[in-house]
C-alpha cells in the first residue's frame, strides 16, 4: 500500500493551455438530490464547477432548481425524472457523478436505473452515497463504464458485505476486483483500490466530520476525472486535495465545513498546477 503525497498534485493538476475552452475540460453530469438532500447534489455540483470543469449540468429533483441556481449560476440543470433529458445528458457527459442525496425510494431507483441503462462504456462514471446503497438493496447489474465508487465504511459493508471490522486490504481488493473499476473505501484514513495498486490518503482530518463532506470529495473526482486524462491519477489526487485543504483550514479551525473546502480549490489548484 502507497502512502499518498502531494506529488500526485504535480502528476495529476496541468497548466492551462493558451489556446483552450470550455469544452476543453470536460462535460460533468451529477444526478442527485431528492427533495429532501437538495443539499448534498448542490454541494456535489459546486465541487466539480470549482475543481474545474469545463460544463457542468445537474440532474435533480424540480424542488432543487431555484437554490442551486441562486447559489451557483454556472451549472445547468434539469429533472431527473424527464427520461429524455437523462438520456441526453448523461450521454454528453465525459463524467456522470450519481448518488449524492439521491434517495433510496421507487423514483431513485428508477433514475440510477437510467443512468445506468444510459452509459457507455468510454464514460467515467462515479457512484456515491444513496446510489451505492440502492445497488446492495436491489442487486443491481452494473453497468460497462469506467467505474469509481465511493462508500463509506458502512456504504462498503452493504456493497461489498465486508463488515467494518473485517474490511482489511486483502478483503477489499478481491471485492474491488469482483466489481471492477476503482473503489475508495472512506474513513478518517481513507483507502482506495485501483487495478494498478492500493494507496492510504493519510491526510484529512476530525474537522471533517460534518454531513455533506462526502458529497463534496465525489463532485471533486467528478471534476478531475473530467478534465485529467489519467482517470487514476484523477481520482488519487482528489482525495488527496480534499483532505489537504481540509489540514489547512484546521490549523485555525475546530470544524470545517464542505463549502469552504470547495471554495478554497481555485487557489488550491493554483498552487499546485504543474
Ligand atoms: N445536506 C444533505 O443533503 C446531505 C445529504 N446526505 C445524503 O444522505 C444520503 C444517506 O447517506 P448517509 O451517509 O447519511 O447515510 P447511511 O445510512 O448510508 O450511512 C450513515 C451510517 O453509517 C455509519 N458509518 C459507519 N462508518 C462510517 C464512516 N466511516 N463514515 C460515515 N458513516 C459511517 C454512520 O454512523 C451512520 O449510522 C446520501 O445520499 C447522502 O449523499 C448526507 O451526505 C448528509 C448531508
Ligand atoms: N475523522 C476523519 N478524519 C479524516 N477524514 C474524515 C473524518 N471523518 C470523515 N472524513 C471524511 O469525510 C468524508 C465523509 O464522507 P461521507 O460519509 O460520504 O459524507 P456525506 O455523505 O455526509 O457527504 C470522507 O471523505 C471521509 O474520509
Ligand atoms: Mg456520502
Amino acid at each position: 500500500m502507497e502512502t499518498l503525497t502531494d506529488n500526485i498534485l504535480a502528476k495529476t493538476i496541468r497548466i492551462r493551455p493558451k489556446e483552450s475552452h470550455k469544452g476543453t475540460y470536460g462535460r460533468v453530469c451529477l444526478v442527485g438530490g431528492n427533495d429532501h438532500f437538495g443539499g448534498a447534489i448542490l454541494m456535489a455540483t459546486e465541487a466539480s464547477v470549482y475543481s474545474g470543469a469545463g460544463l457542468n449540468t445537474t440532474l435533480t429533483d424540480p424542488s432543487n432548481f431555484v437554490s442551486l441556481h441562486s447559489r451557483l449560476p454556472e451549472a445547468m440543470v434539469a429533472d431527473f425524472t424527464n427520461r429524455d433529458e437523462l438520456t441526453d445528458l448523461v450521454s454528453a457527459a465525459n463524467t456522470v457523478v450519481v448518488g449524492p442525496g439521491l434517495g433510496t425510494d421507487e423514483t431513485s431507483l428508477k433514475v440510477l436505473q437510467a443512468v445506468f441503462n444510459t452509459i457507455a462504456p468510454g464514460q467515467t462514471l462515479i457512484v456515491d452515497g444513496s446510489a451505492i446503497t440502492l445497488i446492495s438493496k436491489h442487486e443491481l447489474k452494473l453497468p460497462q463504464a469506467k467505474l469509481v465508487f465511493t462508500p463509506h465504511q458502512m456504504e462498503w459493508q452493504r456493497l461489498s458485505g465486508i463488515q467494518i471490522a473485517d474490511q482489511t486490504d486483502e478483503a477489499n481488493e478481491t471485492v474491488r476486483k469482483q466489481l471492477g473499476g476503482i473503489v475508495v473505501v472512506k474513513s478518517h484514513q481513507t483507502r482506495i483500490y485501483t487495478p494498478t495498486g492500493s494507496f492510504l490518503n493519510t491526510a484529512g482530518t476530525p474537522a471533517q466530520a460534518t454531513g455533506g463532506m462526502g458529497d463534496t470529495l465525489a463532485g471533486m473526482i467528478g471534476g478531475f476525472t473530467a478534465q485529467f486524462a489519467n482517470q487514476t491519477n484523477a481520482v488519487l489526487a482528489a482525495v488527496y486535495a480534499h483532505s489537504a485543504i481540509a489540514d489547512e483550514l484546521a490549523r485555525h479551525q475546530y470544524v470545517v465545513l464542505p463549502t469552504q473546502i470547495i471554495h478554497e480549490l481555485p487557489r488550491y489548484m493554483h498552487e499546485h498546477q504543474h
